[in-house]
This record gives structure tokens, C-alpha cells and sequence, in this order.
């Protein structure tokens, strides 16, 4: 499998979840490489703005940064090998993340396959951004989906970031949550649209503030929370970003 190198190993780390329904639970992340989408303002640009792509990033503009060379942050690892990193660790919750997963259905599968061999204690969750429609296999063999649509602000083509067959999909999957990232009352009318569009159940939606510090998470928090109370969704905060920053690897 192609998964995101961290310290010269693959990055694999135990810590909370910091997102979504499951916040707050001890877990252990594997990040793939690679991504169908190439977001403005995605933090995971290691796992697919190489070196001879087009892709925009906001980063451009900072001092020093450059395109990574895709050998330097990418490794080639197999199930057996994941399943031997992670069988030791703590948490029998695994989240699988990106990168987009979902690109590596059948390593996955593998990985699953490994790591449960007749055991009901693990977990598996996957954050994905719901641009495509998973396996049989594969939605049989996990037990949640977070998925987290793309909007304007991503830069992003409407026809690339939204599939609707795939986000049908989802609305219709009772392990399914729909965690959308919003930083202005225009991504918050966006959602609402998506929201009506796809059928995504109220009950099914969290709302999350963008920021990469405890200060930027605070400057929507209680603006969102309030759309939330109206609307009947769940909020989510970013623990992780809270307790450790803007770092990878927590
Ligand atoms: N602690 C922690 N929680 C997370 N939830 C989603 C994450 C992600 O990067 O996909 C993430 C992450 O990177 N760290
Ligand atoms: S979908 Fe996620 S991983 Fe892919 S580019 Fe966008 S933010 Fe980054
Ligand atoms: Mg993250």
C-alpha cells in the first residue's frame, strides 16, 4: 500500500480521535498517500502535491515551501507489515485516513482482515471525502464512515467534488456521518443546500470549525453552534488541534 511517510517510518500513531462522532476515543490513524481531489487549503498536501503537478496550493506563497517529491514522503508498505505496527498499539479502534482512503480499497481490506482474524473487539473508521461509493466488501467490513464533502472554498471543480451517486450513498448509510468544515455564514449556506440536495438527515450532520489553533477553532465555535442548534446538527470540535497543535503524528 501507498501510505504518507512520517520519520522515515509510515505514519502510524496513536492518540484520540479528534473529529467527529467518535471524539475523543483512543485510536490509531494510518494515513494513505495520494488523493482524488487536491484542495487550497488541504493540510495533508504531502499525500499528493508532488513535484510535475499543476495543483494550487495556499501554501505557494509561503517562504520556502515547494511541491514534495513523492519518494521523500511516500512509502510502500504492505497489510502484513501495517498489521504488525498496529497489533501492538493500545487502541482497537483504527482510523483509516488520507489522503483519500478510499483509493486503497482492496489493501484495506487485507489490513482488516488481518488485524480482526476472529476477534469482535476491533474497530474501524474511515474518513473519507465521499467522492466515492466503497465496495460491498469493503462498507460490509467497516463500521463507520466520516465523511467529510468539499466545498467552494476548496478550489475545487463542483464536478470532481461532488459525486452525487456517492453522496447519495452515504446519506442513505447508517454508518455514515457527514462532517462538513465551515469558516463563513457562505459555506454554512452551502451546506445547507447540500444538505437538502443529497437528503442527509440532520441527525447525520456535525459541524465543524476550520482552524489550525485553538484561537482560529474559537472564532467561528459559537457562531456554528448556533446553526446547529437551529438546524437540530452535531458540533465538532478539533480535540487533537486543541491538545497538541497543528502537528502531525497526534
Ligand atoms: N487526533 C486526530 N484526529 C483526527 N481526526 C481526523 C484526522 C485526520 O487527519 O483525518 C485526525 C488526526 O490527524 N488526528
Ligand atoms: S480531499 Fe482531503 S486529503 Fe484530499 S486534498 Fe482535499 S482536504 Fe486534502
Ligand atoms: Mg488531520
Amino acid at each position: 500500500m501507498k501510505l504518507a511517510k512520517l520519520n522515515d517510518g509510515p505514519e502510524i500513531f496513536h492518540t484520540l480521535q479528534g473529529e467527529g462522532v467518535s471524539a475523543g476515543l483512543p485510536a490509531t490513524f494510518i494515513r494513505a498517500s495520494r488523493c482524488n481531489l487536491h484542495c487550497r487549503w488541504c493540510d495533508t498536501d504531502y499525500t499528493w502535491n508532488f513535484e510535475g503537478t499543476p495543483w494550487k496550493h495556499d501554501f505557494d506563497t509561503r517562504p520556502g515551501y515547494a511541491k514534495h517529491r513523492k519518494e521523500d514522503v511516500t512509502i510502500e508498505i504492505s497489510p502484513e507489515a501495517i498489521a504488525d505496527v498496529v497489533r501492538p498499539l493500545p487502541p482497537r479502534r483504527v482510523v483509516l485516513t488520507g489522503g483519500e482512503p478510499l483509493l486503497q480499497e482492496s489493501g484495506w481490506l487485507e489490513l482488516i482482515g488481518l488485524l480482526r482474524d476472529g476477534s469482535e473487539a476491533w474497530a474501524f473508521e474511515v474518513e473519507t471525502n465521499g467522492t466515492r461509493i466503497p465496495s460491498d466488501a469493503f462498507a460490509e467490513a467497516v463500521d463507520q464512515f466520516n465523511v467529510s464533502p468539499k466545498l467552494a472554498n476548496s478550489g475545487m471543480d463542483p464536478s470532481l467534488r461532488l459525486v452525487p451517486g456517492a453522496l447519495e450513498y452515504f446519506a442513505a448509510s447508517p454508518k455514515a456521518w457527514f462532517k462538513f468544515v465551515a469558516a463563513s455564514p457562505d459555506d454554512l449556506r452551502e451546506i445547507d443546500e447540500l444538505a437538502e440536495r443529497f437528503r442527509i438527515r440532520p441527525e447525520r450532520i456535525l459541524l465543524m470549525p476550520e482552524g489550525r489553533t485553538g484561537a482560529e477553532l474559537d472564532r467561528h465555535a459559537a457562531e456554528l453552534a448556533e446553526a446547529c442548534v437551529a438546524r437540530g446538527w452535531r458540533f465538532s470540535d478539533r480535540l487533537h488541534v486543541r491538545l497538541w497543535g497543528d502537528r502531525r503524528g497526534v
